[in-house]
């Protein structure tokens, strides 16, 4: 399906240069409208991976559901792309890896379409318990058999839970409600959390071996693939219903085909399969009344539609508009309000980050953080993405951001150490950040803190202290302290017409070695710096730009 969503107030010219987004699956006219704000809106539905990747070039971002694989050609075809939004929970159709190598922010709807899924997959259970589709089916092709479809009741039987997140725990909610007892495998779940639901946590294979009904709430990992497969099959009892409304491919579909045709389970009813649409020679799909199949409906309601469609369109405009996302999964611990409580730090950090690569030069190895005084207790791990990026900033320009930082500093073999201290007492009532950097030109450090107005300050290079605003252009010497020497550069400066803003020595001892800090206005003219390194006493100058 072809489509424009134009956005009906916004003047043309200003719509011409607005930055569009390709919605690539049914979404709801809300998030449609929501987008239409800020961006021109193309809805493309049906894609394959190779026609996504040839026109995704031009979208800044792109909005799916699971009908659409966004493989790592589609990633690389996508040169605009910024952000990709996912409404619903799982993003195993999207290259997240690929993704953030490439800056872009992966963001989807955790909980927008929790209780849909809850409520299909408890629908399932019951459906499954009491035949109702082909009991429908009969009676509507004119049958009125009252024999072949007695059920069973969940009532005091045991339901097993499989991954007790936000769907799996609501449906154990309703299912105590119900009367069922409780089994539930998570290994990323505690003991307490179980009880609160009423569930006990037991092992995977006392799961299988006692539950009446099992059903699965887990994304599709390495650890999940074919969980259910001949040999877990075979733990079951012959009566054991299986629902899944989670991911395919956590089963084994064929062996669990034929462990249905034998009589060995005693049902299934899934929504999800390992390819979709499901293959139309698909084993399951000769099976007779103990196996429903629906066509990945967990997600499938009104009230979910808008909910995701909602969440993620304004995760959308927000990072179009340069806002952070709010629930974006490849961002690591970088969420809004995290974001705004450290936002000064995290300038900070950048700025220090793109000052000591400058500083250092040369092939960096290593990079040291560390906090230290108040900024100690702060969480460390934005502050880190954000002194990467800013240490990558002059190689990788526009390309780094706090996406891919990391793994763009992983890939270029740059160790990263991170360290606190807490004891440490300088003026600065916040805390202080020391960035070092190893690497071909040895080791190199800077060191910065806010003032109380939130005001960035550099207070050392190196071993020198300092007290100096960051500027757009800045001159480092290494000279020694001498009279006269400040002179000499600044009238060199003067000559040129370069204009200072500030200049500011930092020395250990006086007549020792020192450094010279100076902001300038202007860039520094092509050749001013030989000019400066022939000044008696200087070692060394370089410029820096931030
Ligand atoms: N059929 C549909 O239309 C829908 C399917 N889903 C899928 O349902 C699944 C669960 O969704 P949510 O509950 O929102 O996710 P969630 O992240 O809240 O819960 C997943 C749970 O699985 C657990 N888990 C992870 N690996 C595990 C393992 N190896 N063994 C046991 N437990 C493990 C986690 O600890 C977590 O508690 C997701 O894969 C999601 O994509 C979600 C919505 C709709
Ligand atoms: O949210 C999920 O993980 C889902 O599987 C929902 O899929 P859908 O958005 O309905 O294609």
């Amino acid at each position: 399906m072809i489509g424009r969503i134009c956005g009906s107030s916004i003047p043309v010219a200003r719509w011409l240069t607005m930055p569009k987004v390709l919605v690539s699956d049914p979404i709801d006219q809300v998030g449609l409208d929501i987008l239409s704000q800020v961006a021109q809106v193309d809805v493309k539905t049906g894609l394959s991976p190779s026609e996504l990747a040839q026109i995704i070039g031009e979208y800044d971002a792109l909005m799916l559901r699971s009908g659409t694989r966004v493989t790592a050609e589609v990633i690389e075809a996508g040169q605009k792309l910024r952000i990709i939004g996912r409404a619903g929970v799982g993003v195993d159709n999207v290259d997240v890896p690929a993704a953030t190598r490439r800056g872009i922010v992966v963001v989807n709807s955790p909980e927008g379409n929790t209780i849909a899924a809850a409520e299909h997959t408890l629908a399932m259970m019951l459906s499954l318990s009491r035949h109702i589709p082909d009991a429908n089916a009969s009676t509507k092709s004119g049958g009125w058999d009252r024999k072949s479809f007695v059920g069973t009741e969940v009532y005091k039987k045991t339901l097993g839970v499989v991954g007790l997140g936000k769907i799996g725990s609501h449906v154990a909610t309703v299912a105590k409600a119900m009367g069922m007892k409780l089994l539930a495998y998570d290994p990323f779940i505690s003991a307490e959390r179980a009880e609160q639901i009423g569930a006990r946590l037991v092992e995977l294979d006392i799961l299988f071996q006692e539950a009446d009904y099992i059903t699965l709430h887990i994304p599709k990992t390495p650890e999940t693939a074919n969980l259910i497969n001949a040999e877990t099959l075979a733990k079951m009892k012959p009566t054991t219903r299986i629902i899944n409304c989670a991911r395919g491919g956590v089963i084994n579909e064929q062996a669990l085909a034929d462990a249905i045709a034998a009589g060995k389970i005693g049902g299934a009813a899934l929504d999800v399969y390992d390819q979709e649409p499901l293959q139309a020679d698909s084993p399951l799909r000769a099976l007779g009344k103990n196996l429903i199949l629906t066509p990945h409906l967990g997600a499938s309601t009104t009230e979910a539609q808008v909910n995701v469609a909602v969440d993620v369109a304004e995760q959308i405009r927000d990072v179009l508009l340069g806002l952070p996302a709010r629930s974006a999964v490849n961002i690591p611990g970088l969420y809004p309000d995290i974001l705004e409580k450290l936002r000064p730090y995290l300038q900070l950090a950048e700025t220090l980050g793109n000052l000591l690569s400058q500083v250092a030069g040369g092939r960096l190895e290593q990079l040291t953080v560390r906090l230290q005084g108040e900024l100690a207790a702060q969480q460390s791990q934005p502050i880190v993405v954000a002194a990467l990026k800013g240490l990558l900033t002059q190689a990788l320009r526009e390309r780094v951001n706090y996406v891919n930082a990391m793994i763009e500093a992983k890939e270029r073999g740059i160790r990263i150490i991170e360290t606190r201290d807490e004891s440490v007492r300088d003026d600065y009532a916040g805390g202080s950040l020391q960035l070092v950097a190893t690497g071909s030109n040895g080791e190199h450090r800077v060191m910065g803190a806010l003032l109380g107005d939130g005001e960035i300050r550099i207070t050392n290079v190196d071993e020198f202290p300092v007290n100096v605003p960051p500027s757009r252009y800045m001159l480092f010497t290494r000279h020694r302290d001498m009279p006269g020497i400040i002179g000499k550069i600044g009238s060199l400066l003067g000559s040129f017409n370069v204009n200072i803003a500030s200049m500011q020595v930092g020395r250990r001892i006086v007549r020792g070695d020192a450094v010279m800090v100076l902001s300038l206005d202007d860039p520094l003219p092509e050749g001013i710096l030989a000019e400066i390194t022939k000044v008696a006493g200087i070692s060394d100058a370089y410029t820096v730009v931030l």
